[in-house]
């Protein structure tokens, strides 16, 4: 049904705090490159602007961003010429509530129109209001086959309008999937907002002390909570760094390192050679210091006999000191906030400042294109473009040499990427593995025997879409003797 909306007496557009925040929200993002995530609750928070309308800011800032891709493909088409920029942010918004949101029609379009016509002008709102009535005179179902290419001859193409994604992710994801039959999950799930989900670093705070604050135990990791909702700054083992929001990938892609047994005698120095801003650091210095105090039950180790092919996992026992370092002073100092214990260094992995096979235990959490954590950042994937993969690339591998430097023998080192990008993942530890002669890949899977659905191996890949979780990449190597 067309709506109707009179556009031909000007009349007083009301204040609509929440559309016009949401409005300011993307136009700095298309503007100046702004963080939505940083600059909304600024913005909500300065201009009092609270409860429903808070959330319905929300949804309509992070949405519009998310769908981008999607709505530019039916704006075009219901176009007559090409909207200047801030028409075309506030046309967005628009094509979001009609779309996407359960906005009455007559809403969704009487108050983007009123919103152009108090930030740009009356001209912009007598287009703006052709132009969304054209666009809600259609279903999302209805614009896709319309404005996506056909899905039998382009299927790459037709996913990434269909779920406003660029191309090249969607490939990206289609290579390390390895097919198209879990792609409309994997987007769907990559379209959807993440869980809060918290830890609570052992020895320091427990889930049960997380419970207590309205979280509830995660799926997977002994040490997660998700939170439904509630601000987690306000819930006092965060505050007090004891716990913190963290992805339940992150935790158990750190939790595996602990869990390998290490070859030789001693088990007492470990680095994070890219510890910042701190996540996995604050983890693995609490299991270094207090022990992987959840454990594993017989029947999960039980269960990993079957696909580890070397000794099972272990819970580490505690008594180990772990060492951060960050190439960036900055990040280096939000470690230091976040571990209190854990010596923090300022260091360039690729030039390291400590001596060579001396560690335990390694994680290497590599910088990367950050394509697994699309779910947390609105604007994230229209930002990131394929040319840095290949400079990337080339960091990964000297960081993962020096890494397998750092190891003594019979020690490990843990590869991880947020990112299921083949070129950041598998390509790079098959390099850096196949020019080494001290260097084995472990069976990651066999580390994790808990969750299901980590691939064929011998890395574990998580999913959105499977786990909940970002699309985090982890391989244990170990050094040889
Ligand atoms: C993916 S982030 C690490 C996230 C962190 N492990 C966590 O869980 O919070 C990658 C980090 O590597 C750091 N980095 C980049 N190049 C580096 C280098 N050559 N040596 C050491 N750190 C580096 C970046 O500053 C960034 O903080």
């Amino acid at each position: 049904m067309t709506p109707r909306v009179d556009s031909r007496r000007p009349r007083k557009p009301a204040r609509d705090h929440a559309r016009n925040a949401a409005f300011d929200v993307v136009r700095a993002v298309d503007e100046r490159d702004a963080y939505a995530n940083l600059l909304l609750p600024r913005l909500l928070r300065e201009r009092g602007i609270k409860g429903r309308d808070a959330a319905l800011a929300t949804e309509l800032a992070y949405g519009t961003l998310r769908g981008l891709g999607t709505y530019d493909a039916i704006i075009e088409m219901c176009s007559d010429r090409a909207p200047d920029p801030d028409v075309r942010d506030a046309l967005r918004l628009g094509a979001h509530q009609l779309l996407r949101m359960r906005v009455p029609p007559h809403a969704a379009v009487g108050t983007t129109v009123d919103l152009v016509r108090l930030r740009i002008g009356q001209g912009a709102a007598k287009f703006a209001n052709a132009v969304l009535r054209k666009i809600g005179s259609r279903t999302i179902e209805e614009w896709v086959p319309i404005v996506a290419p056909d899905a039998a001859h382009d299927p790459v193409g037709h996913l990434a309008v269909a779920h406003a994604h660029p191309r090249w992710i969607v490939s990206a994801f289609r290579d390390a999937l390895g097919g198209d039959a879990e792609m409309t999950d994997l987007l769907e799930a990559d379209n959807a907002r993440p869980l809060v989900t918290l830890v609570a670093r052992p020895g320091r705070s427990s889930v049960a002390e997380l419970e207590d604050s309205g979280a509830m135990p995660a799926r997977y990791s002994p040490y997660a909570a998700y939170l439904r909702e509630g601000d987690p700054g306000q819930i006092e083992a965060v505050a007090e760094t004891r716990a913190a929001v963290q992805d339940e990938a992150s935790q158990l892609v750190a939790l595996a390192l602990t869990r390998v047994p290490v070859k030789g005698d001693g088990d007492e120095v470990w680095l994070d050679m890219c510890a910042g801003p701190g996540g996995k650091a604050g983890l693995l210095d609490a299991i270094a210091t207090h022990g992987d105090l959840a454990g594993l039950s017989d029947e999960t180790r039980h269960r990993a006999e079957g696909t580890a092919p070397q000794p099972g996992p272990e819970a580490f026992p505690g008594g180990a000191r772990l060492l951060a370092a960050d190439v960036q002073y900055h990040r280096a100092r939000l470690v230091w906030q976040t571990t209190r214990d854990a010596p923090v260094i300022t260091a360039d992995g690729t030039e390291p400042a400590w001596r060579q096979g001396v560690f335990d235990r390694v994680m290497l959490d590599a910088p990367c294109t950050g394509l697994g954590a699309l779910r947390r950042r609105p604007e994230a994937r229209w930002r990131r473009d394929p040319s840095g993969i290949a400079e990337l690339g080339k960091l990964q591998r000297r960081l993962l040499g020096a890494a397998l430097d750092a190891v003594r023998p019979g020690g490990v080192v843990a590869y991880v990427t947020c990112s299921p990008h083949l070129a950041e993942t598998r390509v790079v530890v098959g390099d850096v593995v196949g020019r080494r002669d001290d260097a084995e890949q472990l069976d990651a899977r066999g580390y994790l025997p808990e969750i299901d659905g980590l691939g064929d191996g011998p890395h574990a890949q998580f999913w959105p879409h499977r786990h909940g979780t970002d699309a985090m990449f982890l391989a244990l190597l170990r050094k040889r003797s």
